[in-house]
């Protein structure tokens, strides 16, 4: 192992990369760890008040006045130990859950601006685990562990040094008990570092499976693959047992080893004492104070164990914290900005390729494609050809790994991102939405209450059902709320993508769980209110391509014919055979029976 993978390696290494938490609340910790280790030196003050009792009052013709102001004497250190004690949670606890929060947080931040590749990389459990379960760990361990184990090596230290200066040759054999607990100690540090880790994964593992069992319940139900579900869940809470008993075992062996033999030195020690005493080399004061010097010292000797398995774990905690936190954003603002103040919405590809972090082959190649300002422009293909991806680059939630893509002739990656994300919106044809009010995850993008622009969005989007809902526009949705239909998600999800007014629209088939009626409706209306928009929607039926100005027709990553309808239609064999193939079937129909509060006359008005 080189010197730089053997310092990464180290508990201090870890603690280094904490620093900048610790850093704030720095003084209370030593406050804390101060109040610990006077404690721990009262404790070992008391044995010494022992010797003075014993020698001086304890025999015959001895001052009875001593043993009362001894008494008093240990009762007072007996209150000052526990006050320190106090004191010392009374110091950390709060700054520890201090900086719990600032971690999470800075977890959280940096989660929001990694790219889309890195979380199409980490599974969600995996995320989840560090930001909860770690983090609780690394809290535990700076307000208990750290200082416990700081203090615990100094009471030690300062034991074995007072038990020298009573008797060398009793404290001898306390060294040479220590040797077998100090080599066994890196054998333990080993294993338990690396079980460990794998218990951490393996938790995170298990919190992605229950996620997403959670969220595919209906699949799962629908196909009967609870049972495998079932049976795959319970293998992967095996596996984790399984390394939680070899953490147990581990540790229940070292704390044995570092209790036993302790108790080992004591009971030869304690023979040894006597013939000390027996043959005048040693006072009966002075061997008193030595055993009870010696079971002040055993006990945080014992404790050891814990507070290593503990700070083992707070390492591993760190590794994974970092793991995250180092992870880069590629997609970052440019140095030196560029600002687009008439925007107009001409967006252009050029010579654009791409392909996907963990892939070598470009998905798209050679894209060259001109949507002019204000245009609808369709987007249609056979299924994989890489709509989706295309779209995904407008707003740069992937990079163009060639080309380039501009807004009214400016890069979008010399545009800040923020800037950017306003100018374009997006809804995808799998929508989420947020355990908020529909109020609220409409209005999401737009940095304002109003409730025109609310009334407006949920015009065009055709989701007026969402007045009649339990508590109108302000029902919770989403995950913890009321579930709404395909139909109804993706409305919502297209009214929070025109509810921003953006300049390029891009659409990713969100008509797809429509009716057909309803779909004429919301084209109808978008028509109207996107004629200055520029859109650039992926098409999976016909009626949508005919509400488009243009399309474009994309086979195998490349854009091979671009035109109006009529004339591709006329002109390409593909695009006839892609048009064949689209699906005019409504995927659900779940809209028109309860929402709408609608018109039927408006609905005879709108012609296929
Ligand atoms: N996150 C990803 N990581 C790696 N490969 C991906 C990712 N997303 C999509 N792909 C791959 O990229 C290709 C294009 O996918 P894309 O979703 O863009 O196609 P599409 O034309 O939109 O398909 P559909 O019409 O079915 O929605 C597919 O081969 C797909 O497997």
């Amino acid at each position: 192992m080189t010197a730089s993978k053997r310092n990464q390696n180290s508990l201090f290494h870890s603690i280094g990369r904490l620093y900048p938490f610790l850093r704030p609340i720095l003084p209370r910790l030593i406050l804390g760890l101060l109040s610990a280790l006077a404690a721990s030196i009262v404790a070992l003050a008391v044995p010494q008040v022992y010797q003075v009792l014993i020698n001086s009052a304890l025999h015959q013709g001895g001052e009875t006045r001593s043993v009362w102001i001894a008494a008093v004497v240990v009762l007072l250190l007996g209150i000052l130990e526990a006050s320190f004690v106090a004191l010392r949670r009374q110091f950390v606890i709060t700054p520890a859950t201090t900086v719990e929060t600032k971690m999470r947080i800075s977890l959280y931040r940096h989660l929001q601006d990694l790219t889309v590749s890195f979380h199409d990389r980490w599974g969600s459990g995996q995320l989840l685990s560090r930001a909860m379960s770690d983090l609780n760990f690394l809290r535990r361990w700076m307000a208990f562990g750290a200082i416990m184990l700081v203090v615990t090596t100094l009471t030690v230290i300062i034991g074995l040094v007072l038990m020298f200066t009573l008797s060398w040759a009793l404290a001898l054999i306390f060294i040479v008990a220590g040797v077998p607990i100090v080599i066994y100690g890196f054998r333990f540090n080993r294993y338990y570092r690396k079980v460990s880790r794998r218990s951490q994964d393996q938790t995170g593992d298990l919190a992605t499976a229950v996620e997403e069992s959670v969220h595919g319940i209906r699949v799962l139900k629908a196909f009967g693959r609870s049972k495998e579900a079932l049976e795959n869940f319970s293998d992967q809470a095996e596996e984790l047992r399984e390394t939680e008993i070899s953490k147990a075992k581990s540790l229940a062996t070292y704390s044995l080893v570092i209790s036993l033999l302790p108790e080992l030195a004591l009971g030869s020690g304690l023979v040894v004492g006597i013939l000390l005493v027996a043959n005048g080399t040693l006072t009966v004061g002075a061997l008193v104070a030595f055993f009870a010097t010696a079971a002040v010292v055993a006990t945080p000797v014992e404790f050891m164990g814990p507070l290593m398995a503990m700070s083992l774990t707070m390492k591993t905690a760190v590794e994974r914290f970092y793991e995250v936190m180092d992870a880069e954003n590629t997609i970052v603002d440019p140095e030196q900005p560029k600002s687009l103040e008439q925007v107009r919405g001409n967006v252009e590809f050029h010579d654009v390729a791409f392909h996907y972090a963990d892939a070598s082959t470009n998905i798209l190649h050679d894209i060259n494609l001109n949507i002019r300002a204000g245009e609808t422009m369709a987007l249609v293909g056979i299924t994989g050809c890489g709509k989706s991806t295309l779209l995904q680059l407008v707003p740069r939630l992937y990079e163009v790994t060639a080309g380039g893509i501009t807004i009214d002739g400016v890069d979008v990656r010399d545009l800040p991102i923020e800037r950017l994300r306003t100018l374009v919106s997006v809804a995808f044809e799998d929508t989420t939405l947020f355990s908020s009010s529909v109020r609220d995850n409409v209005l999401l993008g737009t940095g304002t209450d109003s409730e025109e622009v609310l009334n407006e969005a949920l015009d065009v989007a055709q989701a007026h059902f969402a007045y009649s809902l339990p508590d109108g526009v302000d029902t919770l949705i989403g995950e913890e709320g009321l579930s709404l239909s395909g139909g109804q998600r993706q409305r919502v999800a297209l009214a929070r993508a025109i509810a921003s007014k953006p300049a390029v629209l891009v659409l990713d088939d969100p008509l797809s769980a429509l009716d057909v009626n309803t779909e004429e409706l919301v084209e109808a209306r978008l028509r109207e209110v996107l004629a200055d928009t520029t859109t650039l929607i992926v098409a999976h039926r016909p009626s949508t391509v005919a509400m488009a100005d243009r399309v474009a027709l994309m086979e195998n990553g490349s854009i091979t014919a671009v035109g109006t309808h009529s004339e591709l239609l006329a002109s390409n064999s593909h695009y006839r055979y892609v048009l064949a193939s689209l699906n005019e079937e409504p995927k659900d129909l779940d809209s028109e029976l309860e929402d709408d509060d609608r018109d039927l006359d408006d609905l005879q008005g709108v012609q296929v």
